[in-house]
């Protein structure tokens, strides 16, 4: 059988993606990236593999002369809105006072820290002081350096307002243009799909593919049927909530079907539908042709890779194979065999060989596993509507009886604040004066963000990375599925809280998830609690060697001390 395959595939070799470079040839076991390189590992369009961009020492600091950013005053724009949102309604209703000399971020949001970074943009988790909700905002990792890279920013946030709105299809809120930088304001979520797999054991793990592909195929129906294909579907690109639901992001390379007969403003030659992760893409967009069906392509490939838990090719003979329907049945054949024909059939060679998306959806075998996913996403999403609700009660309850010194009760004491202690972008736009380095990938950068939030870290930037670390792990489920191991609400304000509830709720049995993120606390604050280690104990949160009873009233500890009561 080989020989046969061999021969076909020898016989008619595809061209090449422009962008090929370290082609990885075959398929492999998943290797596991660090969290805060760029997210879509190999995505052509980065300076430098993912791989590297840790490895290689940070740059240093400039310190001779401004960089050319820094010279044309052209890049300095003012605070200028560019979604609807902001534009038609009251924009920043009464807190951005533009004669502030603090951007517009810094008014609007309390920024807790950087949750992921891709090769295009930094994400950070905010508080809207607007709503007093939870978001995700992404800023262009740097300033703009010539109209193409703005256009490319401007295209992937006026893509994403054009879609409507759709259970798994990352909210969007506002995006703004500000000092020469994109910023997109999105609902938060937990972490990618990519992160996500790469903390899995290894191994298949079908059940979990066939939530994906329910979920994916849910939002390429609806994108489709809306007139748009996205062009650049793959797992980093696909977000997960606390519920475990997967939402659907990055609109730069959305394309509208009409685009073909009007004249686009952005995408004209057939090199630019090579853009997309080679990995993922489908052979017909090498010819420049596409539609719906290069979208199938591209999330048969992710399913083929999340249900074998591998890394595909970017190039080469397992490249080319897969790209003529041959499945690498090393790694299939622990699938089922239902599965196994729905990939088949969703990465045939021919477009208008594969199903659309509704088609897909319409198969016995994904209608039985899509109602097992509703209702799995209804009982998580149950579960933390219920589990917010307890520890609101509890919250106010708790508030109501303190002035009454009821011994059962811990002494009240103000929320300890989880903002860094000085917001971080303050003089975002001073800075870009005074400040000398300013190279956007390099570390340095980041020392903005986490200067002075914890003496010990500042000098090492392995310590900070280490920091960082823990960051992204707050947001980062552990293996298994995720519908049964995120713990809180996306967007309430209490979000934290909830999730540590809903982990006594067994929505979360990471005591990593959580451990992270009392570590977080810590670290942010610059308490001495920063470098000590955290472990588990029964249901209670304790700092290994913190002796000190702890006087501050903490929802981790309401449950226990609820319980204690009720067996009294
Ligand atoms: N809404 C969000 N909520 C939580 N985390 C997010 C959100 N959006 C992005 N992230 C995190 O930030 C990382 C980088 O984001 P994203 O991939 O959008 O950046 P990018 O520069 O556009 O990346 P790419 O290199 O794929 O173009 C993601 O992998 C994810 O971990």
């Amino acid at each position: 059988m080989s020989v046969a395959v061999q021969s076909t595939v020898s016989k008619a070799p595809l061209p090449l993606p422009t962008y090929f470079s370290l082609a990885e040839q075959s398929f492999s076991l998943k290797k596991r990236r660090h969290p805060f390189t760029s997210s879509s590992g190999s995505n052509s369009s980065c300076s430098f593999p993912a791989e590297l961009s840790h490895s290689l020492p940070p740059l240093t600091p400039t310190k001779g002369c401004l960089s050319l950013s820094r010279v044309f005053a052209q890049h300095e724009s003012p605070w200028t809105p560019l979604s609807s949102s902001l534009t038609i309604s009251p924009s920043p209703n009464s807190v951005y006072d533009p004669s502030k000399h603090l951007s517009y971020f810094n008014q609007c949001f309390t920024n807790l820290g950087l949750v992921g970074r891709g090769c295009f943009g930094e994400v950070y988790k905010v508080q809207s002081k607007i709503d007093g909700r939870l978001y995700a905002v992404k800023r262009s990792a740097h300033r703009f350096r010539g109209k193409n890279e703005r256009d490319r920013s401007v295209r992937e946030a006026r893509n994403h307002e054009r879609i409507c709105p759709h259970s798994h299809i990352l909210d969007f809120v506002a995006a703004w243009e500000e000092a020469g930088r994109l910023y997109i304001q999105t609902e938060l979520c937990s972490t990618s799909l990519l992160l996500h797999a790469e903390n899995k054991a290894p191994g298949t793990d079908e059940p979990a593919a066939w939530a994906y592909l329910c979920d994916l195929l849910s939002a390429l129906e609806h994108l489709h049927s809306h007139g748009f294909v996205h062009l650049d579907l793959k797992p980093a690109n696909v977000l997960i909530t606390d519920s475990g639901r997967l939402k659907l992001g990055d609109f730069g390379l959305l394309m509208e079907l009409n685009d073909l007969n009007t004249e686009s403003p952005y995408l004209k030659a057939k090199e630019d539908f090579q853009e997309g992760d080679p990995r993922y893409m489908a052979p017909e967009l090498l010819r420049g042709e596409y539609g719906p069906a290069s979208d199938v392509f591209s999330l048969g490939v992710s399913i083929l890779e999340l249900a074998c838990n591998i890394e595909v090719p970017n190039g080469g003979e397992g490249w080319q194979q897969l790209r003529q329907g041959h499945l690498p049945s090393e790694f299939t054949n622990g699938l089922s065999a239902e599965l196994q024909s729905v990939l088949r059939m969703m990465l045939a060679p021919k477009p208008t060989q594969r199903p659309s998306a509704s088609e897909l959806l319409s198969l016995p075998s994904v209608r039985k596993h899509r109602w097992k996913r509703r209702c799995c996403l209804m009982f998580a999403e149950a579960m933390l509507t219920l589990a917010s609700l307890c520890q609101s009660v509890v919250y106010f309850g708790c508030r109501l009886l303190s002035p009454f010194n009821l011994p059962f009760l811990p002494r009240w004491t103000a929320p300890r604040p989880c903002t860094p202690p000085r917001d971080s972008w303050e003089g975002d736009l001073t800075l870009s004066l005074t400040t000398v380095h300013s190279d956007p990938c390099s570390p340095q950068d980041d020392s903005v963000v986490f200067a002075d939030t914890d003496p010990e870290l500042s000098p090492a930037f392995s310590r900070r990375v280490t920091s960082r670390l823990s960051l992204e792990s707050t947001s980062t489920p552990l293996s298994g599925s995720p519908v049964h191991k995120h713990g809180s609400h996306v967007s309430t304000p209490t979000h934290s809280a909830i999730g540590d509830w809903s982990c006594h709720l067994g929505l979360t049995p990471s005591s990593t998830h959580s451990a992270n993120k009392s570590q977080l606390h810590g670290e942010r604050r610059g308490s001495p609690s920063s470098t000590k280690s955290t472990r588990l104990c029964g249901r209670n949160w304790i700092l290994a060697g913190d002796t000190s009873p702890r006087s501050s009233l903490e929802p981790k500890n309401l449950l226990s001390l609820f319980e204690e009561i009720t067996a009294e």
